[in-house]
């Protein structure tokens, strides 16, 4: 039985998703709610360890099943160690990516199907899907040059994909919309930091309020 929010943070690289999220934990904290920031994959020990493995630019023979049950694998523990808990405490938790990443990623761009992603990570979450998620939407282009001028950022192995993969993880991202209308709800994320964070706190505020 959980009593808190799980809410997710979803989009495509650069989209704006972890510096936006900061903004919104800091705005709720303010106004006395109980917040838990964490990201996928990792968030806890186990799951950092899983996100080494599979964003090293060095691992290219990675074959894309691996791949997906590694995300499947970090999550379940994350899941389990670090987000229930928390939820069981009615805390509110932001979570940077979730299982959309996944159906996006490697169901979509990498081929292997939105169903059989899916599939793999009911093992993996048991049902536990957010309560709602934020959609960065930007146009993948944009998000990777976005990338490029932050020079402070590590460059991991999914970025190193060609601009086609990552307009292929985009295309997913719009099929989920498609299949999940209640649960998605869009950001333009092309807009000033500043507006992106207001659409999105103003979004979580309806859902913390809808009761
Ligand atoms: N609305 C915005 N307008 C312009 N630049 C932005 C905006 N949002 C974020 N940025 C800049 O874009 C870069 C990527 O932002 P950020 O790391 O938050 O994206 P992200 O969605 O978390 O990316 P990734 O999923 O690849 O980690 C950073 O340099 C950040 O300062
Ligand atoms: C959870 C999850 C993530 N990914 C990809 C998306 C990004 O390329 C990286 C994570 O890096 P970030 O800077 O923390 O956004 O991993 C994925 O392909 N599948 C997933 O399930």
């Amino acid at each position: 039985m959980t009593t808190g929010k799980f809410i997710t943070v979803e989009g495509p690289e650069g989209a704006g998703k972890t510096t936006v999220i900061k903004q919104l934990e800091k705005a709720l904290i303010k106004r006395g709610y109980d917040v838990l920031l964490t990201r996928e994959p990792g968030g806890i020990d186990i799951a950092e360890k899983i996100r080494e493995i599979i964003l090293n630019p060095e691992h290219t023979a990675m074959d894309s099943r691996t791949e997906a049950l590694l995300y499947a694998a970090a999550r379940r523990q994350h899941l389990v160690e670090k987000v229930l808990p928390a939820l069981k405490q009615g805390k509110i938790v932001l979570c940077d990516r979730f299982i959309d990443s996944s159906l996006a990623y490697q169901g979509h761009a990498r081929g292997l199907g939105i169903d059989e992603v899916w599939s793999i990570n009911q093992f993996a979450i048991d049902d536990q899907m957010p309560d709602c998620t934020l959609y960065f939407d930007l146009d993948p282009e944009k998000g990777m040059e976005r990338i490029m001028k932050n020079q402070g950022r590590e460059v991991n192995r999914l970025d190193l994909e060609e601009l086609s993969f990552h307009q292929k993880v985009y295309e997913g991202y719009q099929l989920l919309l498609e299949r999940f209308p209640e649960r998605i709800k869009t950001v333009d994320a092309s807009k000033l930091i500043e507006k992106v964070s207001e659409e999105a706190l103003g979004m979580i505020t309806a859902v913390l309020t809808d009761e």
